[in-house]
């Protein structure tokens, strides 16, 4: 035995309510697009026939609002009503053979006008079909499931459909004629076709006022340039609500895609990038997220596509193949767009690189030529003065610290000794050097600590070997710290000591501290990564040229000596960005007690001498 599902209507429109549609706002989507398509298929049997919708509040006897949705379209007979209207799922705008969506038709899915129940209980439909010479039909469908149908032959109705809908008491501001007015224009200003909503007048009868346009805006012809920026500035600043840097251009015709991206004023963070798509001229959704590329996200765009397919719920676009096509397709157009502003120098490119860096670093990481264009254009903080990574590449290769707080170290002793190093610690920076890398005639590389301690200044040999013992000595006190201990001079003579650190030694570190923590797990593997003669992670490099170390240096090797290291040691990691941990504060707390006391003693112990030698 076979039988027929069952529905029930009530549980199917709760399920679009809550769950498919972002809120009951839908109901007029769903009606307007089915007026712009009835509008097409009667324009496909006959080219010359009026395109006109109309939308027209009212309130019924008892008061309660109504909306009455009137086309010039293909109307409906009474078998296509009962069968169109009354059953969910079924189109008449998918293909018979393929069972697709027509092309021609936003519709495809047949569930869109059960979205008109979310704000009335009661639906009428009003048609005379052109395709037949039939009698004109009233059809009547409610909630709870049932419908009638009924001919009307004395009916002098024009070819064409009228959809009325009366509020129910907890939807009625939906039927609200601002409600409607703006609802018609957010989803239906694009449409090709003459569509107008009455509004009342003070003073005077109700008007028609017509929201849409016969033109895509940037279609639209202006007698010169500026006047087509101005025009997009100010769609721009009506639908986005800012005023664009610029715009760039979309149009893709096989993929049926056009539109423009504008620029936006100020930074924004990535995966921000909201764009308000049309299908086929109807408005799909405000915020789109997928239809550029994540890293346009310094854009806005407005575009309308005849082939990329919906959602059911018709407010994102399906990610399929057609789909990635087009956003990269896309992309490329807002790349080609990039390289060719960025190139030469305008006050606009300088904008967009102020504003916008951080998208185009984004973008350097996927593309080539971007990379290439970051490279030559974009000013990077050096510890010689903003420049380019083509001209701090000038030297041969470029050195850079892959952490701000790394540049901020050793940026006063690099620029002293005319070390050029680039602060790669902004966000996509370091990797930008990897991948820089990699290209031709590139060398870039982080800097070690050897790269800084060999440019600064070596004491004579005479020196070096007055100082050897107090070096031996610092480096055993500061052994297990993990830190060395070389003597150097350098400018500027204010700084007694910079500590320097390596990302290798580093790793090294954690590798040896995982080790400790856990030696069965893990020795065996670590074992074989750690090398014979582990260098220290951190080099504290004492300045010869400066008063405070050469005291330090010159000073006896007791408790004073051990003090005065470790408070020079503590003070570098500080100046290093480091927060000192707990027991680190407590131990300089400790070595300026140490130096206190020494140098409170050595005047006391003076006076104590004096004052024997006063003592006759
Ligand atoms: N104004 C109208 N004029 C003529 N036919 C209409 C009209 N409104 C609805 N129909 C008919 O009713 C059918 C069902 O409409 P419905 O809105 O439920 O689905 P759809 O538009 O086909 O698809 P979707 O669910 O994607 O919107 C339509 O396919 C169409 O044949």
């Amino acid at each position: 035995m076979s039988d027929r599902f069952q529905v029930d209507l009530t549980g199917m429109v709760d399920l679009l309510s809550r769950h498919l549609y972002s809120g009951p706002q839908v109901f007029l989507r769903e009606l307007v697009q089915n007026a712009a398509d009835a509008v097409t298929a009667r324009r496909e049997l006959d080219p010359t026939a009026e395109a006109r919708i109309r939308l027209s509040t009212d309130t019924d006897a008892s008061g309660r609002p109504t909306l009455e949705v009137t086309d010039t379209g293909i109307g409906l007979t009474a078998d296509e009503a009962a069968e169109l209207l009354a059953t969910i799922g079924r189109s008449s705008k998918r293909d018979p053979m393929l069972g697709l969506g027509r092309t021609e038709f936003i519709g495809q899915f047949g569930i869109g006008l059960l979205a008109a129940f979310m704000v009335a209980d009661r639906i009428e439909v009003r048609s005379r079909s052109a395709r037949h010479d039939a009698p004109a039909i009233h059809w009547i469908g409610c909630a709870d499931g049932t419908f009638e149908v009924s001919e009307d032959a004395d009916s002098d109705a024009p070819v064409g459909t009228s959809v009325s809908l009366t509020a129910r008491r907890d939807t009625e501001h939906w039927l609200a004629t601002d409600t409607v007015l703006s609802l018609a224009q957010e989803y239906g200003s694009l449409l090709p076709f003459d569509v107008a909503v009455r509004v009342p007048v003070a003073g005077s009868s109700p008007m028609w006022r017509r929201i849409t346009q016969p033109e895509l805006l940037w279609r639209t012809a202006h007698p010169t340039r500026t006047a087509r920026d101005r025009a997009l500035a100010e769609y721009c600043e009506r639908t986005f609500g800012f005023t664009p840097l610029t715009h760039i251009d979309l149009d893709l015709p096989v993929a049926g895609v056009s539109g423009v991206a504008f620029v936006l004023p100020q930074a924004v963070s990535p995966g921000s990038g909201q764009h308000r798509v049309y299908t086929k001229r109807m408005l799909l959704g405000p915020r789109v997220d997928n239809v550029l590329p994540e890293w346009a996200f310094f854009t806005r765009a407005v575009l309308d596509t005849s082939t990329l397919s919906p959602t059911a719920s018709r407010e994102q676009i399906h990610d399929d193949d057609a789909l990635l096509g087009v956003r990269d397709a896309l992309g490329e157009q807002i790349k080609r767009w990039a390289v060719d502003t960025l190139s030469e120098p305008s006050a606009l490119g300088r904008s967009v690189l102020d504003i916008h860096h951080l998208a185009l670093r984004a973008l350097a990481l996927t593309d080539n030529d971007v990379l290439d264009l970051v490279a030559r254009v974009l000013p990077f903080e050096t510890t010689d003065q903003p420049m380019t990574l083509a001209e701090a590449a000038r030297n041969g290769e470029i050195v850079y610290t892959t952490t701000t707080e790394a540049y901020r170290r050793i940026a006063a002793v690099a620029r002293a000794q005319g070390l050029v190093v680039v602060n790669a610690g902004y966000v996509y920076d370091a990797d930008i050097m990897d991948r820089l890398a990699q290209r031709r005639g590139w060398r870039t590389r982080e800097l070690q600590s050897s790269d800084l301690v060999q440019v600064l200044g070596v004491p004579g040999v005479a020196r070096e070997m007055e100082l050897a013992s107090a070096v031996a000595h610092a480096r055993d006190l500061l052994a297990e710290d993990d830190c060395d201990v070389v003597v150097r001079t350098f400018s500027p003579n204010t700084v007694p000591a910079v500590l320097l650190r390596d990302s290798e030694s580093e790793h090294r570190r954690d590798r040896d501290r995982e080790r400790a923590a856990s030696p069965d797990l893990w020795g065996g593997l670590l074992d074989s990564f750690a090398e014979d003669a582990p260098a220290r992670t951190r080099t504290l490099v004492l300045n010869d040229d400066a008063a405070v170390a050469r005291r330090l240096l010159g000073a006896p090797h007791g408790d004073v000596f051990a003090a005065g290291l470790r408070s020079l040691y503590l003070s570098a990691v500080m100046l290093a960005g480091d927060g000192l941990r707990s027991a680190e504060s407590a131990a300089l707390s400790e070595s300026l007690g140490v130096l206190l006391d020494a140098s409170l003693r050595a005047p006391a112990l003076e006076s104590d001498h004096s004052r024997q030698e006063d003592t006759p």
